[in-house]
Order: C-alpha cells, then structure tokens, then sequence
C-alpha cells in the first residue's frame, strides 16, 4: 500500500476502541437502523445427528434463509481456539493492524466492512478477511512470530469445508438432487475445488449502539456461510417485515443461505438477508466460513428443477462474475443476472433483454 493510500485508509478507518461518543459519521437514522420484531419464533436449530434433518434443513430454507446446526462434529475446542485467536487478532493496536490493511483494489487483509462504500453511513466494525494462507498476513501482524494463529485458521478451514460440503447436501438433497446432478462435484458429493474465505469481524462496545450499525443489511454472494458467532447477541435475519435475532447456542453454527444456492434452486429457496448490531458493553466477535463453488463452474438453476413451467429464472454465471455483479449492484445483484420476472400469476415475462432496469424489481 502506498503512503498516499494508506493515508486514505486511516482517514476512514477510525480506531472504534477508543472513541468515547459517536461521531455523526457512524449515526444511522432510525429508518435504518429499525428495531427487532419481538415474540417472533427461533430461528430454527437443526441437530445434525437427526434422521430427519434433511427434511428440517429443506423446511428451515424455505422458510427461513437461516437456521443453526448442532451435533456438526467441530470439536468446541477448535471453535474456542478460533475465537481466541480473532481476539487476539483485533485486540492488537490499530497501526499494528493497519500494517496488513487490504489494498484499496484488494480483497484480504484488515479494513472496513466491504459493504460500505454503498452507505453513507460508516458502520461500527472491523473486519479481516482470510483467502488461502494466512502466513503473509501473520508475518505482518506479528513480525516476533504468531504463535499458534496460523494452525487454527488452517485447521479451522480444513473442518469448515467438510460442513459445508456436508450441509450443502443435506439442503440440495431436500430438494431431491442426488450426487450425480452437481457436474462440479465428485462421485461422492466433494468438491475438490471449492473456494472459499475465511471473514473475521469484530464489534467493540459503542458508546450509543441504539444509533449504530454493526454490519449492514446484506446477503452473501457464496452458496452458503456458515458463521460462528460469540455468546453475544448481533446478528439478526429478516422476517417479513421485522428482524429476528439469531441467538447465540453454546456451539452451535449458523447457516446463512447465499445467492449462489438461490441461483442454483431455481429460487425455490432464497438467500437470507441479514444484519449485525452492536451493544454498549461487550466487544462481539463473529467468523464467517464464506463457501463458493470452483472459481471456474457457472452456477446455472439445476435443470432438475426447471421444465416448461419453471423456466430457468438466472443466467449461468461463475462465482467471480458474480462477485463482480455484486459489487458493483450489492443487494440488488441477483436481478442483474435474472432472465425471467415474474409479472402475473400465469406467466413470465423474458428480461434477458431487459436493461435491468426497475421492471425486475420485486
Ligand atoms: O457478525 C455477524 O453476525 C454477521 C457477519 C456477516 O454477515 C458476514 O460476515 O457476512
Ligand atoms: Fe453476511
């Protein structure tokens, strides 16, 4: 990073730990920052070991976006370890920190929320992001050496893409797609290739967390994530018109459902938009396994679940196209590469010529 940009970076990047009111910069309007419906249902939790969880799992897409996992076979130490290094990663000082900021063009390192730059707001968070070896960035972080941070990130991947690979089965299974039906895939079901990056995100305590927004309003553009979050309330899921907290389970995993698998489902089941909110007392840690298929398939509907009634409603993209799409559109990417909308109860009307304009919308 050069001085200039680095200059820029700072300019941006507050050091959250020792602000002691909220700047007008990091204030979002009550629109915004809505309240949580109260009396909603739990999100649902889903025990793995249970003969029915693939009908649980298809039931908890459909109608939720979102549900938790227990009985995953992570071991709960891995889990603490993984916990205890992101502290340890955050709690170092800011220009400790600032020494591996991502590039301003650049996707791993140390930054603000990715999301940020479509609000005008600043959001009250930090984050690193993880794509394959963290040793680069340890070496950065912690010149004297890192202890154990690199072999828990690593472990921590390795055991992540074997859930993922597991519960994105359990939720392709619920709509009777078989091993065979996923070309990317191998004849077990495991995807050799898989991409994926590792987001560690860090909430400090907020002088005024009524005012503030953790993380904003977003879905993510994988095929699922599956996050692990401290035993501190944050993170909440749209419900019709409300939000709903995940609440935190002792070594439960929550899933999140991601645009790719609503491209892949033909939309039968939708990514979860989703939030995260911060609190005046505790500093909230979450880590995000963020899953996409290889870099090089073009997640298309699976034709298993398209015919002359259900035409394909998404054009084939690769994970980085998509990537690109949502950068540039964010929330509003998935109608960027949609080829049919909706308009009546009895038809579909082809947008594939469409210039994307405001007719997708809805
Ligand atoms: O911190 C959380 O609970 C949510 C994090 C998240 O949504 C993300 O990293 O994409
Ligand atoms: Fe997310």
């Amino acid at each position: 990073m050069s001085l200039q940009q680095l200059d820029a970076f700072r300019e941006k990047h507050l050091d959250l730990n020792s602000i002691k009111e909220l700047p007008e910069s990091y204030a979002w309007s009550s629109e915004d920052n809505c309240p949580s419906s109260s009396n909603s249902e739990p999100v649902p939790v889903i025990n793995l070991k249970d003969s029915n969880a693939m009908k649980h799992v298809g039931y908890a897409c459909k109608t939720w976006g979102v549900f938790q996992v227990t009985n995953h076979d992570i071991p709960i130490t891995l889990l603490n370890n993984m916990e205890a290094s992101g502290r340890k990663l955050f709690s170092l000082p800011f220009q400790q920190k600032l020494k591996a900021a991502r590039s301003l063009d650049g996707v791993s390192g140390y930054g603000v929320a990715r999301i940020s730059s479509f609000f005008p707001k600043l959001m009250w968070s930090e984050g690193f992001t993880l794509i394959d070896s963290p040793h680069q960035h340890a070496q950065k972080l912690w010149p004297q050496g890192s202890g154990n941070f690199c072999d828990v990130i690593e472990e921590y991947n390795k055991e992540m893409n074997k859930l993922s690979n597991r519960v994105m089965w359990l939720i392709l299974g619920s709509l009777g797609i078989k091993k065979g039906d996923i070309k990317w895939a191998n004849q077990e079901g495991e995807i050799k290739e898989a991409c994926a990056a590792l987001q560690l995100n860090s909430y400090p305590s907020c002088p005024d967390p009524d005012r503030a927004m953790g993380l904003a309003a977003h879905t993510d553009s994988t095929l699922l994530t599956i996050l692990h979050q401290s035993n501190t309330s944050g993170l909440q899921v749209q419900r019709g018109v409300g939000w709903v907290t995940v609440k935190p389970i002792a070594g439960a995993l929550v899933v999140n459902i991601g645009d790719l698998i609503q491209i892949l489902s033909n939309g039968l089941y939708s990514s979860v938009l989703h939030r995260a909110m911060v609190n005046r007392t505790q500093h909230r840690l979450s880590v995000a396994y963020l899953y996409g298929p290889p870099s090089n398939v073009r997640i298309a509907p699976l034709s298993k679940l398209t015919d002359n009634v259900h035409p394909p409603l998404y054009r084939p993209v690769t994970w980085s196209e998509y990537l690109g799409t949502k950068a540039k559109h964010f929330n509003k990417a998935l109608l960027f590469v949609r080829l049919c909308a909706p308009i009546t109860m009895s038809g579909f009307v082809d947008a594939s010529t469409d210039n994307h304009n405001s007719v997708l919308v809805g």
